[in-house]
């Protein structure tokens, strides 16, 4: 029945660099200090990779050019293997002896590559935005993370945008072309003017906007299409978000600034250039994909369109003597939207940092296969989702046989309304905990439900609204593992589950209930659960014989049903116990039953 107040004696616990770098994030390698003010600005995902499997220094195979910077940054920590140029077959081959992957657009990251690196890549790291040369569907079935460089040249590709605009309307290239043959055609490369132009800025993110800010400058009447971008980013640069075909039907310049999705592939076709102004002039920087690059030769031979400046091509590079590249009224570079040096330096600095951060097991704020979640509600989550991860593991590790878990259920106690609580990145860690002391299965928040599905996991989560404040996002999560045995009968709660709960307590995760019994242990280090009659003494006997086998104990605390009656005592060990000083424990006359977990 009901438990009395836990009595918790407290020992000054020792920190152990080496956990609290694989299960203690910090707010610091969530956003890193040297780039704090940029993820800031554009804080996008989170994701928990384990460091648990990386004992020995990871390998990091960079396969495209990359600035020095980060590969200085990367050998702090990994070996660092650059080979570039490598053919698909030599990446497969290489693929199994590394942990991480860097790579430019250059670089097909096909399902293969996963298949062929059994296991061991624990992350893609895109040096730069676009990832339509992964395969990210694989990847998350890998449980690989992927991550980008989402922010690092979005100047250099805006300025390249604007230099094709600037270039194709006065001609430079072709008339640069001409002097060089010896020629003097002032009449022929006759341009146009930008200035009261109608430019559609397709893609209104961080690049298309961008391009928007700079051809605003230029005296350019700037509209965009979007069907994602939010209004209030749009009026404050002054651009008005129009629809699809209203963009096409009154621009005099189109510049491309969308991903290469199903969706935007082949966007520009027979049909859409139709629509489009005679005479119109189009920039893409963004990817080959979204034209249709034929239709784009027939436009341009059909008047409809009356040049083009392309950094990106379907096939890169374009074969030799292709017609688009060819044509006298294109103007062609080889995909340099983000090549300066500035850029290159950065992209290299931000994902070498993702890449060391994600190998450490920390919150990463740049993957793109996972759910998004907003970095204020990280910051908030981050100790909750510690101990998420520590109640599944001590969970799991209660069951009799270990192997027998299908139904798990999940119940957050807190203030805030259902809505206010994004549990994903709790689930996903209480799954990990669940899962990884169980098998050899790596598991995190990319994977966490697609294996939890594949062995019959069934998690439910419950939301128990709670009157007071709601201040903190949560007031304590409790894990109960439904028909199964345990190995501590007194894990087992009134209603018939293996029951762990917690709670944080100043920024630090605590073990609060083991079955029906209150306890107070901090979940650091391991735990050892005794369940005895109470009766004094107790702490002193099992605290000497920890001492005299040199186990440091961090907490101690007791949940009794009634004084002399029955009473679970938990432990907080730094070390694991020798198996002798386990033994001189269990024959402790008083204590009925205990277990050793670790975290
Ligand atoms: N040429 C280069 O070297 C170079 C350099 C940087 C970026 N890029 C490419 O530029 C593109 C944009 O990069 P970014 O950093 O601005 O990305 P971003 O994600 O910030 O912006 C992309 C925008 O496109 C929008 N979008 C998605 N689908 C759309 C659709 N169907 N129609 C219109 N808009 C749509 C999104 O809502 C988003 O606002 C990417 O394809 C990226 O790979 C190329
Ligand atoms: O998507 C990007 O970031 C750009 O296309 C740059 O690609 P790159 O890294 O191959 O220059």
């Amino acid at each position: 029945m009901a438990t009395s107040a836990p009595h918790a004696l407290r020992t000054p616990f020792l920190r152990n660099p080496s956990l609290s770098l694989s299960s203690k994030p910090t707010l610091s390698s969530v956003f890193p200090v040297s780039l704090s003010s940029r993820r800031r600005a554009a804080p996008r995902l989170v994701v928990v990779l384990s460091a648990a499997r990386l004992d020995a220094k990871p390998t990091v195979l960079v396969a495209e050019k990359l600035g020095e910077a980060g590969l200085d940054l990367l050998k702090e920590f990994a070996n660092v293997d650059c080979s570039y140029n490598l053919s698909p077959e030599e990446l497969c081959t290489k693929i199994s002896l590394c942990d991480a992957l860097i790579v430019r657009s250059g670089t097909k990251v096909s399902r293969e590559v996963f298949e062929s690196s059994g296991g061991r890549l624990k992350v893609v790291g895109r040096a730069g935005v676009g990832i339509d040369n992964v395969d990210l569907g694989a990847a998350t079935e890998f449980g690989c993370l992927v991550v980008n460089a989402p922010t690092a040249n979005t100047v250099a590709a805006a300025e390249h945008g604007i230099a094709l605009l600037t270039a194709m309307a006065r001609n430079v290239a072709q008339a640069d072309a001409s002097v060089k043959a010896g020629k003097w055609q002032r009449n022929k490369y006759v341009g146009v003017s930008l200035v009261g132009k109608t430019l559609a800025v397709m893609g209104f993110g961080k690049v298309g906007s961008e391009v928007a800010r700079r051809a605003k400058g230029l005296g350019m009447h700037v509209i965009a299409h979007d069907p994602y971008a939010p209004a209030d980013r749009a009026r404050a640069i002054g651009v008005e978000l129009v629809s699809f075909d209203e963009a096409l039907a009154s621009a005099d310049f189109i510049s491309l600034h969308m991903p290469l999705t199903p969706a935007t592939s082949k966007v520009l076709n027979d049909e859409t250039f139709a629509k489009m102004k005679k005479g119109v002039r189009i920039v893409n920087v963004a990817r080959g994909g979204v034209i249709d690059e034929d239709a784009l030769v027939r436009a341009l031979d059909g008047g409809i369109v009356a040049q083009a400046a392309l950094d990106v091509f379907t096939v890169e590079p374009p074969p030799q003597g292709n017609t688009l590249v060819l044509h006298e009224r294109v103007t062609a570079t080889p995909h340099l939207g983000a090549s300066t040096m500035e850029a290159q330096e950065g992209v290299a600095v931000e994902i070498a940092e993702a890449v060391v951060g994600a190998l450490k097991g920390e919150l990463a704020a740049t993957a793109v296969n996972a759910p998004m979640v907003p970095a204020e509600v990280l910051t908030e989550l981050k100790p909750y989702v510690v101990l998420a991860e520590k109640l599944g593991r001590l969970a799991v590790q209660l069951v009799a046989g270990g192997s027998g878990v299908k139904t798990v259920k999940v119940s957050y106690a807190s203030a805030r309304a259902p809505d206010d609580l994004d549990t994903r990145l709790l689930r996903a860690m209480i799954t990990k905990g669940l899962i990884e002391p169980i098998s050899d299965v790596f598991v995190n928040l990319v994977n966490a439900d697609f294996t939890a599905k594949q062995r019959g996991l069934r998690i439910t989560e419950e939301r128990t609204v709670l009157d007071g404040s709601p201040e903190s996002p949560l007031d304590s999560i409790q894990v109960q593992i439904a028909n199964v045995e345990s190995k501590f009968a007194s894990a087992i709660s009134e209603s018939g589950e293996i029951t762990v709960e917690g709670r944080v307590k100043d920024g630090v995760p605590h073990l609060t209930k083991v079955g029906s019994f209150e306890v107070d242990v901090s979940l650091e280090g391991s735990i050892i659960l005794c369940r005895q009659v109470d009766q004094p003494g107790m702490i002193g006997t099992v605290g000497s014989i920890l001492g005299e086998e040199n186990v440091n104990v961090s907490f101690m605390s007791v949940g009794r049903i009634a004084p002399r009656k029955q009473a679970v005592m938990a432990i907080g060990v730094d070390d694991q116990p020798s198996k002798p000083a386990l033994k001189r424990i269990g024959d402790v006359p008083a204590i009925e039953e205990f277990v050793f977990l670790k975290l």
